[in-house]
């Protein structure tokens, strides 16, 4: 048995292969910002910081942030919570290789979304995004049932996504895990045209 760190997902091109019913599917493919999107759908919306700091990356990252096998690298973790309920997981990894004018905000962030700084930025550059269904014993799902104080053994399938992000030399790998309370969000108001005439 591959130890869990070792475990990884298989990360698709298109979101039909990770057969994500249909509301989720709707928020796996948010094209522009989540945190936008999330905005919109709450009436309080929060970037809970669980922890920036130096941690091996997983093994599904490193190839991706162009690693020959996973290593130390920046990560940033947090919970992305809709009034006060966790919604998202999110999980940020910089090569240590990255210097301070490849990502000049990401290590002050503290509880600023991220997205803000990576969509606002003219010289970022954005990936395509990928997508997975993350089963038990994904190393990813371990970190969610820690953080959401879920004990016992690991039953749901959760859905995510990740995009690559490039800024001067430097890269920036965004994953995503949505959790199943994303699907209660209302949809935002909108202004129905009062003019009936
Ligand atoms: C990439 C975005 O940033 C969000 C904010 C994150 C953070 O602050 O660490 C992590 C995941 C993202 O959902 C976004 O808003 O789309």
């Amino acid at each position: 048995m591959r130890p869990a760190s070792l475990r990884r997902a298989r990360w698709l091109a298109h979101p039909d292969g990770v057969g994500a019913p249909a509301a989720m599917r709707d928020w796996l493919t948010t094209p522009g910002s989540l945190t936008a999107r999330l905005i919109a759908h709450s009436g309080h919306f929060r970037v809970q910081k669980l922890r920036q700091a130096g941690n091996m990356c997983l093994a599904d990252e490193a190839a991706a942030i162009g690693l020959a096998r996973p290593q130390r690298v920046w990560e940033r973790e947090v919970l992305l919570r809709c009034d006060d309920r966790p919604v998202v997981y999110g999980h940020t990894v910089v090569p240590m290789s990255a210097s301070a004018s490849d990502w000049p905000l990401f290590s002050a962030l503290g509880e600023r979304s991220l997205g803000t700084t990576l969509f606002y930025d003219p010289k970022v550059t954005r990936g395509e995004l990928e997508f997975a269904r993350l089963r038990p014993g994904h190393p990813l799902l371990a970190r969610v049932h820690d953080v959401l104080g879920i004990d016992g053994p690991l039953h749901e399938t959760y859905f995510a996504r990740r995009c690559l992000y490039r800024r001067r030399q430097g890269v920036l790998l965004v994953t995503e895990v949505f959790l199943p309370a994303v699907l209660d969000l209302a949809a935002p108001a909108t202004h129905m045209n009062t003019n009936t005439k």
